[in-house]
């Protein structure tokens, strides 16, 4: 079963309401669906992340497997069904993104379940579709104006550069992205290009983007672009406790920023 909706949001915006936990639990209500997240607690979900759904007495779970600025899929993992594959892709069209939903599965019940399909199934599967892209909807518009934090990913020889914050307090000795805020009169690029030279004394050229943005607490988006350093000096602490260059596999030990661990399996990927 397929769904579709034109959003006014960019893709990355888009991406993040998609993977917020709230349009998988309030998006669903109005049916009598009740959505519970079982794994971690950040607000976006993330591969790996399970999900209840309560429907008419039923439990149905399902696993995220790709969380991503293209979209999102999970698949079953227990419940009343023999397969179920939800995929959800987004496609950037103009200022605006277009968002396909597919549900695709096998009821265990034969010709019965079949007839159980068309008679229940569809209509539900139909009405959760045109829910979720309500809800995604709801909360990408909302989020496209707001301010605009940039993160650079900045790789060398396999390594991502993070710094560790030496303030404020409560989140001294946790680790980020180069970046800060967009400055009035600044584009996005310009903006990775200023924060790395005052931050690390280093020359970036922005090379793309990475991820779906973050809803930050304090009403600002996080929003990851890609850079690589294109003058011969080497990244320093101008601001900043240390920076270190991680591979791979050091990047799950270091203390994040609650906000930054959402986007950890986006990094990992551009190391890979
Ligand atoms: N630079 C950066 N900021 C991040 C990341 N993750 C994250 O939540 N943030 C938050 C922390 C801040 O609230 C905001 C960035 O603003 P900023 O870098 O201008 O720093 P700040 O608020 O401490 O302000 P300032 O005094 O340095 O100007 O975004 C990240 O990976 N990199």
């Amino acid at each position: 079963m397929r769904s579709t909706g034109l959003i006014e949001a960019p893709l990355a915006t888009v991406g993040a309401a998609l993977r917020h936990t709230r349009t998988a639990e309030t998006g669903l209500a109005g049916l009598g669906v009740r959505a519970r997240r079982l794994t971690s607690a950040d607000s976006l979900l993330v591969p790996g992340d399970e999900l209840a759904f309560r429907i008419a007495g039923l439990t149905l779970t399902t696993r995220v497997v790709r969380a991503d600025v293209d979209g999102l899929s999970s698949v079953l993992v227990s419940g009343p069904l023999s397969r179920l594959q939800h995929d959800t892709v987004l496609a950037q069209v103009g200022p605006r993104t277009l968002l396909t939903d597919s549900v695709r599965w096998t009821s265990p019940l034969g010709p019965l379940g079949r007839i159980g399909d068309v008679a229940l199934g569809r209509r539900l599967v139909l009405g959760v579709q045109a829910a979720r892209i309500r809800a995604v909807r709801a909360l990408a518009e909302a989020w496209a104006d707001r301010e605009v934090v940039v993160g650079t990913a900045i790789v060398r020889g396999g390594r991502l550069l993070a710094q560790q914050r030496s303030y404020p307090a409560s989140h001294a000795g946790q680790w980020e992205l180069p970046g800060g805020r967009v400055e009035p009169g600044e584009d996005e690029d310009e903006a990775v290009v200023r924060e790395c030279r005052e931050e690390l004394g280093v020359e970036v050229r922005p090379t793309g983007r990475l991820g779906t943005d973050v809803p930050l607490d304090n009403g600002m988006l996080l929003r990851v672009h890609t850079g690589e350093l294109t003058g011969p000096e080497e990244p320093a602490a101008v601001e900043h406790r240390e920076v270190r260059w991680v591979n791979a596999a050091e990047l799950p030990a270091l203390d994040w920023l609650e906000t930054d661990r959402v986007l950890l399996h986006s990094l990992r990927a551009l190391l890979s």
